[in-house]
């Protein structure tokens, strides 16, 4: 039997400490399709993890495994050391997480800083910090946080489709989490447009937040990301950083067939 020296099981320890969110053995089965097969990965503390893989993959199934919209068939996740397989959604918002939508859900009828404000407020707290201001002065903070300083009093229907996505990462904003899933992010953007977002997930990560960024193709990911799991057929392909991601011969036949890398 070997000996765990004082040495291994400091850097054992601080492994842990560094992974915020471990899923182990992930399963989802609908009926007799496996859309998550047997799937594990960790997400490292203040990383910006990119979850990649072509349509129908996985992606957004295993996404809402995490974030508690589904209960996995089987497997574990655990966020922050405590496991929270199956939680709901609004238990895991307590718990520090939020995510993004790749349809947009603002309220129509509200301008941004309403819709923002609306979001960050648990029901519980509603006419308190109503009451009080709290709730809008955050909002403004936050929409001033994604660039969305100038459109307080626009209406959604107002805002270009860049502008829409950044309401959405406010509105996730908001919960006050300390992590972020973001649902395909660059789709139908700009080169410029995808760098400026680009900009703002990075602040966001070095001012504390660890963020996963999910995305059919790597187009504007591989320069932001700081490492990627890559997934085919609800299993892991690859992971590793951009560049061991780009030279990856399983995730370049994965992609062969019309996808970009
Ligand atoms: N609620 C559901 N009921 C039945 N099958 C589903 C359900 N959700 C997803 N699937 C199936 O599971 C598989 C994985 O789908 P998923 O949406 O997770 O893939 P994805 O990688 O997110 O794809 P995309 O990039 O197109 O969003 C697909 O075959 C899909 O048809």
């Amino acid at each position: 039997m070997t000996t765990e020296t004082t040495q291994q099981m400091d850097e054992r320890s601080a492994q842990s400490e560094e992974t915020v969110l471990q899923v182990e053995h992930l399963t989802k089965k609908f009926g007799g399709l496996v859309a998550v097969d047997d799937l594990s990965f960790a997400v490292r503390n203040e990383e910006i993890l990119g979850f990649i893989g072509p349509n129908g993959a996985g992606k957004s199934t295993t996404f809402n495994c995490i974030f508690g919209t589904y209960s996995p068939t089987s497997g574990t996740v655990t966020f922050n050391g405590d496991d929270v397989t199956g939680l709901p959604p609004y238990k895991m918002v307590k718990r520090g997480m939020a995510r993004t939508f790749q349809t947009f859900r603002p309220l129509p009828d509200r301008d941004v800083l309403a819709n923002v404000e609306l979001a960050g407020v648990s029901d519980s707290l509603f006419t308190l910090s109503g009451l009080f201001g709290q709730s809008s002065s955050n909002a403004e903070a936050v929409c001033r946080r994604v660039g969305l300083e100038d459109d307080l009093h626009k209406m959604p229907s107002e805002l270009p489709h860049e502008g829409m996505i950044r309401l959405e990462v406010a509105r996730a904003l908001a919960t006050e989490p300390s992590f972020l899933l973001i649902d395909e992010p660059f789709a139908g953007l700009s080169s410029g447009e995808i760098e400026s977002l680009s900009r703002l997930f990075r602040e966001l990560r070095d001012d504390g937040t660890t963020l996963i960024i999910v995305d059919h193709n790597m187009r504007g990911l591989l320069e932001l990301i700081d490492r990627a799991v890559v997934i085919n057929f609800g299993s892991k392909i690859a992971e590793g950083s951009p560049e061991e991601i780009i030279a990856d011969e399983t995730v370049q036949e994965a992609y062969l067939g019309g996808e970009e890398i």
